[in-house]
């Protein structure tokens, strides 16, 4: 059995009043997370939403809110401040009237708290889709220095805990990633891995092993791989490299055997989207993996997505991750 990754990293956060925003607080796995996490010491939820609708819901279930901060976008004393605010930031793209519509989203609104420093971050995604959480953190939160694109990782860990964590990326935002974003994706996944434990060796995937098929797509991750390495001369990367040479020596041994990667890679790089968030979710479904993610890389302040399939537990487990992220700067 490994150390639980999850405790480790809520050890940092006992006491320290980190505050997640959560614009979905009337779904009950939301608001049974931040109860559990206000309880435990961990987080400091700021709840978005009709206070009546969240105190029902918590009294249902007999949670206990008091103490916890609720928002209510519709009485917001700083509201004007917020639409100046997001005018300013989205400048020539949103007028103010536009603003006051925007804003009546959620997620628009628990991303404008963040960005204004209410708030440390954001879990949002039980209920809307990926491309609606991120959206706003794209376009107001935005990326740090010298990182292009975000993009999002998994945090794949053997259901009994008891084998090498993993970390796939990009499972969630970019749909065909140049290999300019690849090669970046590579890099900040390593990041992502060492704040987990994980000792980083990445592999970029293809349908090919060092040259065992030849096409567009293949020659796109062989590209990223020069240009990963080149950024990053002193992380172990390969490509391109199938799945099964990546992960099981003995394949490596035959398909790429002068490889200090394949075999015993930790972090996976997906060509593109479809093959990621394919990949991740058989992994979970079949394969017997929890997933928790994804962790979005890359932005000035953590937002995080969930999976609209999520429970209670991986809102935990996200708030967990992001407060810590928030934590690190
Ligand atoms: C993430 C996503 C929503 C962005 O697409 P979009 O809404 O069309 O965004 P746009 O192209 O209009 O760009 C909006 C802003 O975000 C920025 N942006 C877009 N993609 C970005 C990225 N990967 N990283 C950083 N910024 C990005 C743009 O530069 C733009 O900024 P600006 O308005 O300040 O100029 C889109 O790529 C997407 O839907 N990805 C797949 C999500 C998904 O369904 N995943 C599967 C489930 S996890
Ligand atoms: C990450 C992901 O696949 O999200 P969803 O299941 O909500 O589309």
């Amino acid at each position: 059995m490994k150390k639980d990754v999850i405790k480790t990293l809520s050890a940092h956060l006992k006491g320290q009043h980190v505050s997640i925003a959560y614009p979905e607080a009337t779904d009950p796995r939301v608001l049974g997370a931040a109860v559990r996490l206000k309880a435990d010491e961990l987080v400091d939820p700021v709840l978005i939403g009709n206070p009546d609708e969240i105190k029902e819901i918590a009294q249902k279930n007999s949670w206990i809110i008091d103490g916890i901060e609720i928002i209510d976008p519709e009485n917001y004393p700083e509201y004007d401040q917020m639409v100046a605010a997001f005018v300013e930031r989205r400048k020539g793209k949103v007028d103010e009237a536009k603003a006051q519509t925007m804003l009546k989203d959620h997620a628009y609104f628990g991303t404008m708290l963040v960005y204004m420093d209410k708030a440390d971050g954001m879990v949002c995604g039980a209920q809307y889709s990926t491309g609606d959480t991120v959206r706003p953190a794209l376009q107001i939160i935005k990326t740090k220095e010298g990182i292009s694109s975000t993009s999002g990782a998994f945090l794949m860990i053997p259901r009994e805990n008891d084998g090498q964590r993993l970390i796939f990326a990009d499972c969630a935002i970019n749909i065909a990633p140049s290999a300019q974003q690849l090669a970046e994706i590579a890099v900040v996944s390593a990041k992502t891995a060492e704040m987990f434990e994980i000792d980083p060796r990445i592999a970029l995937l293809s349908f090919s092993s060092k040259g065992s098929a030849k096409s567009d797509d293949v020659d796109r991750v062989v590209e990223a791989t020069k240009l990963a390495q080149e950024l990053a001369p002193e992380l172990p990367i390969d490509g391109e490299l199938q799945f099964d040479a990546a992960y099981v020596e003995a394949v490596a041994e035959k398909k790429a055997p002068e490889s200090k990667v394949a075999g015993h890679a930790t972090v996976f790089v997906f060509p593109e989207i479809q093959s990621g968030n394919i990949g991740y979710k058989i992994a979970q479904r079949l394969g017997g993996y929890q997933a928790i993610g994804p962790i979005l890389q890359g932005l000035n302040k953590p937002v995080s997505d969930l999976s609209r399939g999520c429970v209670e537990e991986d809102v935990y487990k996200v708030s967990v991750i992001t407060a810590r992220q928030a934590q690190m700067g």
